[in-house]
């Protein structure tokens, strides 16, 4: 038996010519993006690749091997696609980018929607985010809001995106894809619930509490402590406090701010109801315009997938390979295709970033339905 220093020594004359092959054939994808960048050919090419990966996969012993000879070639086939998009780069092949960047994001003298009534903490995260002399108006459900500003009733909307207790909010993704509206704004909300009644309720009175489905989730465990209570969720916070002051009815309480409970004239019968200490909802601002601001430093975009082995895996190298942070993946069932994804990715950068230009070039190309959702 050979012994184990012969036996690497073997393997590292066989990676020395592996590297030698990899140069070469990167060499000569190289040239190829110079045909390309002449022809204005596409980068990827699924077919060619489909026909190599067949190709060579023929070519080995057995199904271990084939397994691992398709593997490699994906990768190598990749790092060649990647070469080439930096190339076309530096070439000035980037196509433009949609949208135009802008010193600020106007937050004085605009109009401004938000989902719910007043006191919902949609209006405390407008304030939040907008200045004093915004005319604001606020509508029943979330996708009137993207309404009003798809046909331009409203200049900006203010919507929830994701508690950091409850997690995201799904039908916000949604409808990002069905409006044509950008992110180009985010305002982080602490969510600080608290029990509300009417003025002469005492805590022995509750029957039935009211609130949104995730503020009640928010509050699971005080919840838990009064198993008896009937737990009815509502479209907003603030609308379950409006909805017991008129009622009138001493049983029934709601989940809510303080400036909600001040805004309806109820009494806070518990506060701090919530599990988590620093219970946050983060709200996006959204517009009808493809603008962002030039220092933005957060990407969301969204695409869907092949449903095929490794396929979000090769998307996800382009973030990688061009040292971009991705800070947060959602995905989401594509309607009438059971059990296909159209994926949401949140990542740091600016559109004007050449990493990031490369990076969405890629993606553009070898997912489907590519959007950029908004920097900000
Ligand atoms: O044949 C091409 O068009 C190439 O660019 C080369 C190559 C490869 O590396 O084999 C790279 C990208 C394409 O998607 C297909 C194949």
């Amino acid at each position: 038996m050979e012994n184990l220093l012969e036996l690497r020594n073997e393997i590292d004359a066989i990676d020395k010519e592996i590297v030698g092959l990899f140069q070469k054939r990167m060499k000569i994808s190289s040239e190829v993006a110079e045909y390309k960048i002449s022809t204005g050919k596409k980068v990827f090419d699924r077919a060619r690749e489909e026909e190599k990966i067949r190709a060579v996969t023929e070519l080995a012993d057995n199904d271990f091997n084939r397994h691992g000879i398709e593997e490699l070639f994906q990768q190598i086939m990749s790092m060649s696609r990647k070469l080439q998009y930096q190339l076309l780069a530096q070439n000035g092949v980037v196509g433009r980018l949609p949208f135009i960047a802008v010193e600020e994001i106007e937050k004085s003298r605009v109009r401004v929607v938000f989902q719910g009534v007043e006191g919902a903490y949609s209006e405390a995260a407008m304030k939040a985010f907008f200045q004093d002399d915004i005319t604001s108006f606020h509508v029943e459900h979330w996708r009137d809001a993207m309404e009003a500003i798809a046909e331009g009733s409203a200049d900006f909307a203010v919507l929830p995106i994701e508690n950091s207790t409850a997690g995201s909010v799904s039908d916000m993704y949604d409808l990002l894809m069905e409006f044509e509206n950008y992110i180009v704004g985010e305002q982080v909300i602490r969510c600080q619930h608290n029990l509300l009644g009417l003025p002469d309720a005492e805590l022995s009175d509750i029957k039935t509490v009211y609130s949104h489905s995730q503020a009640l989730s928010q509050c699971k465990e005080y919840l838990g402590t009064h198993r008896d209570w009937k737990q009815i969720p509502m479209v907003n916070t603030a609308m379950a406090a409006k909805k017991v002051k008129e009622d009138g009815d001493k049983t029934q309480a709601a989940i809510a701010s303080a400036y909600a409970g001040e805004k309806f004239g109820l009494k806070v019968l518990a506060d701090k109801i919530y599990d988590n200490e620093a219970n946050s909802t983060r709200f996006i601002i959204v517009t009808n315009q493809r603008i962002f601001r030039w220092d933005a430093k957060k990407i969301s975009i969204s695409f869907e997938v092949p449903h095929t082995s490794g396929s979000l895996y090769n998307i996800l190298s382009h973030f990688i390979y061009n040292n971009l942070n991705m800070t947060k993946i959602e995905s989401r069932p594509i309607p009438g295709r059971n059990w296909e994804y159209r994926f949401f990715i949140d990542f740091e950068g600016n559109l004007n970033d050449g990493g990031v230009k490369n990076a969405l070039r890629g993606i553009r190309e070898e997912a489907n339905n590519m959007r950029i959702l908004g920097n900000y």
